[in-house]
């Protein structure tokens, strides 16, 4: 029996690309396919968004004289990338999924609504959330806390590269240590960066509880949906 029946799985664009420096690792993309199948099995609706930072920034693209809402577009390009990738990835284990875009590009995707999100969830499929919030100057966490919203998510599930919310961040501070549960509240208050502050406080306004936990380490994202804590849970 799963904790939720419904999430929003927020995957990162730079995990997907392992330990190559660029681009998509065969093995972590088929990795996490093989997490969400396992998940589909307990009868979970998973909604998923992938970040895109394996390919594009649009603050990194701003940072080498790109305008920045282009910059911005090719980084909502870039999730389509990574979103194509798992749509098809999940369609070879025999796991049936969809690939929704904020951004009009069929044949490519089908155009987002909530009522298609929903329906295919509602008949098991697999809803891939691409080209973020489909508007600049936003990031695919935003995306992620916006769709959370919409499909009725019980809880956003931030599948990342490090194993919860630590008091700095722990890829530059060792000192840091983690904590289990943490309040919205305590992260303004602390000024913790494990996501950006206009998708903590969707999340914080809409009563969606996120769950930080390392997606890289095979079986955990069934653990975090079999109620095991072994990440941070932000909550109101
Ligand atoms: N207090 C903190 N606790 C945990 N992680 C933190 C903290 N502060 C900063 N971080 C960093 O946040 C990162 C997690 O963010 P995320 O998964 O969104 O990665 P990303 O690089 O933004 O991915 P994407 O490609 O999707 O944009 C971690 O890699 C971690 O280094
Ligand atoms: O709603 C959105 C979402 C994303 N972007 C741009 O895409 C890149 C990649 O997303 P990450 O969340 O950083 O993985 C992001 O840097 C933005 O440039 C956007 O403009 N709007």
């Amino acid at each position: 029996m799963a904790t939720y029946k419904r999430i929003l799985l927020k995957l990162s664009g730079e995990s997907l690309m392992g330990d190559q420096a660029y681009g998509i690792d065969q093995t972590r993309l088929s990795d996490y396919a093989e997490q969400i199948k396992e998940a589909t099995a307990l009868g979970v609706q998973i909604g998923i968004v992938i970040g895109g930072g394996n390919i594009f920034r649009g603050l990194s693209g701003a940072a080498n004289g790109f305008d920045r809402v282009k910059g911005d577009q090719m980084g909502m390009l870039a999730t389509v990338i990574n979103s194509l990738a798992l749509n098809s990835a999940l369609n070879a284990l025999g796991v049936k999924s969809r690939v929704l875009t904020a951004i009009r590009m069929e044949p490519i995707g089908e155009f987002y609504s909530k009522d298609k999100a929903i329906e295919s969830l509602e008949k098991g499929e697999v809803v891939i959330l691409s080209a973020g919030t489909g508007n600049p100057y936003f990031t695919t966490d935003t995306g992620s806390s916006l769709r959370g919203i919409e499909i009725n998510a019980d809880a956003m599930l931030k599948g990342t590269r490090v194993d919860g919310v630590y008091t700095a961040d722990p890829e530059k501070d060792p000192a840091a240590t983690k904590f289990d549960r943490i309040s919205f509240d305590d992260i303004y208050n602390k000024g913790l960066k494990v996501m950006d502050l206009t998708a903590t406080t969707m999340c914080k306004e809409n009563d969606l509880p996120i769950v930080v936990f390392n997606m890289d380490q095979k079986g955990n994202l069934l653990k975090v949906l079999s109620g095991e804590n072994i990440g941070t849970v932000v909550h109101a």
